[in-house]
């Protein structure tokens, strides 16, 4: 495939490894010094850029019906918009807040164990994701995706940064040099302590699941999400 990556950072340049060695082709590489670029003879459009970058990046593609994997998080308030408009000129769009396979598992489980949980009322929940210190969103967009179905079988009705805010779902977002990415949910009562942890060893897995999400992606239409790629939940 010809492949083209909206954002050449730390996971564009990853990502360019995995395709290479999947035999794709490069073909175009945007980073903030692009003034503009055209989108001919691409079949798909990896986008791993910046908050404010990203819906930009995606709207472009739909005009030049390319389909879009889109990888950046911190845009979501914009999300609904760009599902519209993705119907409207009948694009291909798949956002996954995290495209680690080994990820996509742990989602699994979380929305298992937030289910049991829900019948004991006495756990309290909490939540930890740690990162590197150059990433610019928090809470990170996998720690969201996670929050929000904790939230759908809790008593939260959201989440919340301040550990201040008893009523909402804390959590804590730490910034530690050279983390690629660290997830941990934990249920505690006076007995005992139950938690699930995702600890990405490197950004090899979230760009392997892209590669995978844009080879599957191809020669369809609509809006997707990693469950269709894996066939699960
Ligand atoms: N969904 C997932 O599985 C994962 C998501 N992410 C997310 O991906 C995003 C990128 O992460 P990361 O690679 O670490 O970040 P980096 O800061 O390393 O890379 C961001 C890239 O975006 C470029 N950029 C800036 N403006 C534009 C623009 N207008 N159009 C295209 N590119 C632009 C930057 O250019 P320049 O270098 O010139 O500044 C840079 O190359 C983040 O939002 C992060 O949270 C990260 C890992 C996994
Ligand atoms: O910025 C990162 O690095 C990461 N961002 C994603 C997120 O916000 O969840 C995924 C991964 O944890 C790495």
């Amino acid at each position: 495939m010809k492949i083209a990556l909206l954002g050449y950072g730390k996971m564009g340049k990853t990502i360019e490894k995995i395709a290479i060695e999947r035999h794709h082709d490069i073909v175009l590489k945007v980073d903030a010094d692009t003034q503009d670029y055209a989108l001919d003879g691409i079949d798909v459009a990896i986008d791993f850029s910046t908050p404010d970058a990203a819906v930009d990046n995606i709207l472009k593609c739909f005009g030049h019906n390319v389909p879009v994997i889109s990888g950046t998080t911190g845009w979501l308030q914009h999300y609904n918009e760009v599902l519209a408009l993705c119907k409207e000129r009948e694009g291909t769009f798949l956002y996954a807040s995290n495209f680690s396979l080994g990820v996509n598992i742990f989602f699994e489980l979380n929305k298992t164990l937030s289910k049991l949980m829900a019948m004991l009322p006495e756990y309290a929940i909490s939540m930890e994701e740690i990162h590197h210190t150059q990433k610019l969103d928090a809470p990170s967009g996998t720690a969201i995706s996670l929050a929000e179905d904790i939230i759908k079988n809790s008593k939260y009705g959201t989440w919340t940064l301040d550990a201040a805010k008893p009523k909402e779902l804390h959590i804590d977002a730490k910034r530690i040099e050279n983390v690629p990415g660290t997830h941990e949910v934990t249920y505690t009562s006076t007995v005992d302590t139950i938690s699930i942890k995702h600890t990405a060893h490197s950004r090899e897995g979230f760009a392997l699941g892209a590669v995978i999400a844009a080879e599957w992606i191809a020669g369809k239409k609509g809006v997707f999400s990693m469950k269709d790629v894996l066939n699960i939940g």
